[in-house]
């Protein structure tokens, strides 16, 4: 008897339930989107109605998830080619993929025409921007391209802050912009850190990350360049005024922590035999960083600016 062969993934093998369309929003990662999106909402100098809050903060949540979506339909295949992501309802074969599609394109339509009648058009186009720069030019153009995709990918996730500024603000002032390059800044060491662990899945499935294409040194060295970029950077909000000593001080702790597990990783030649700790290290850490920082931005808003 010949194995049996995957079936296409337009041809379903189990039927799907909520909780396959609940996966394809990509809820763990996104977490940390909506929290920051959040705290750009509440950190902004402007407060606004409870209702419209939690709205714009909806909006930017079933935005994120639809890219999400919107991104598992087109790299079905890639998914499948890698253990890390073979279980997700496309490759498992659980969800019809052009279910998967349409529950993207509603989603995406959904939060970017809510934003829009209730907090204004602005931050209604800054998330189309960045659902359109997660699930087109990231994923389609960017990721199989060049392994600096996610050096450039990056700002997808970084546009949340901003909209929640905007959309407590009506306006782009400096504040929204910094908070937008600290977590572009952040973005490469957070994904490296993990790639460096899990190299071999995207080398069986062709997509260029930098530590398949440069090499393992070459990867190591970049993370400790970002990370030493990150630390005055996250400090430039306070620098110009725009937030307390809390935030000033909590950034400088926790960028110096960064930096120093960073340069854990980037100053070693290569893993030496201890499962790559000091790695998955640095990935575990950068999720708390970014929670903390934001955390710290909203906490100095509220005690410092009562
Ligand atoms: C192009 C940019 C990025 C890439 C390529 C990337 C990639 C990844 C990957 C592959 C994982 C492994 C977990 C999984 O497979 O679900 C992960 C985890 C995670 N990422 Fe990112 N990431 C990026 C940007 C971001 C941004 C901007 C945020 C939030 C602001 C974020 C938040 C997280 C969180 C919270 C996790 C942990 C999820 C868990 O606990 O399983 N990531 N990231
Ligand atoms: C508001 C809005 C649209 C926010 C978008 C947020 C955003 C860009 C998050 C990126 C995080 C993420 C899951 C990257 C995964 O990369 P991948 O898809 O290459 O990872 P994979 O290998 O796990 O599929």
């Amino acid at each position: 008897m010949p194995p049996a062969t995957k079936p296409p993934s337009t041809t379903p093998a189990l039927p799907a339930d909520w909780r396959d369309f609940f996966a394809l929003t990509k809820p763990r990662v996104m977490t940390l989107v909506i929290f920051t999106g959040l705290c750009g909402l509440l950190a902004a100098p402007e407060r606004i109605n409870p209702v419209l809050a939690f709205t714009a903060i909806l909006c930017i949540a079933i935005g994120a998830g639809g890219a999400a979506a919107l991104n598992q339909w087109w790299e079905a295949d890639i998914d499948a080619g890698m253990k890390r992501t073979a279980q997700r309802p496309l490759p498992a074969g659980r969800l019809d993929r052009s279910h998967a599609r349409d529950f993207g394109i509603m989603l995406s339509g959904a939060s970017v025409g809510i934003m829009g009648l209730a907090l204004g058009w602005l931050p209604a186009a800054i998330l189309a921007v960045s659902i359109a720069y997660y699930a087109v030019l990231y994923t389609i153009w960017l990721k199989p391209r060049t392994p600096q995709n996610i050096v450039i990918g990056g700002g997808a996730g970084a546009f949340p802050p901003m909209i929640g500024w905007v959309a407590a603000t009506g306006d782009i002032t400096a504040m929204p912009v910094f908070l937008f390059a600290i977590i572009f800044m952040w973005t490469p060491p957070h994904f490296w850190a993990l790639a460096l662990f899990v190299k071999t899945d995207y080398e069986a499935v062709g997509i260029p990350m930098l530590p398949v294409v440069a090499g393992e040194r070459a990867t190591r060295r970049h993370i400790l360049i970002y990370a030493i970029l990150l630390l005055p950077l996250s400090l430039t909000p306070w620098w110009i005024g725009g937030t307390g000593w809390i935030y000033g001080a909590s950034a400088a702790v926790l960028s110096s922590v960064f930096l120093l597990l960073s340069a854990q990783v980037g100053l070693r030649r290569s893993a030496e035999g201890d499962g790559m700790r000091p790695e998955k290290r640095l990935f575990g850490f950068s999720i708390v960083y970014l929670f903390a920082l934001f955390a710290a931005l909203v906490v100095d808003r509220f005690v410092l600016t009562p």
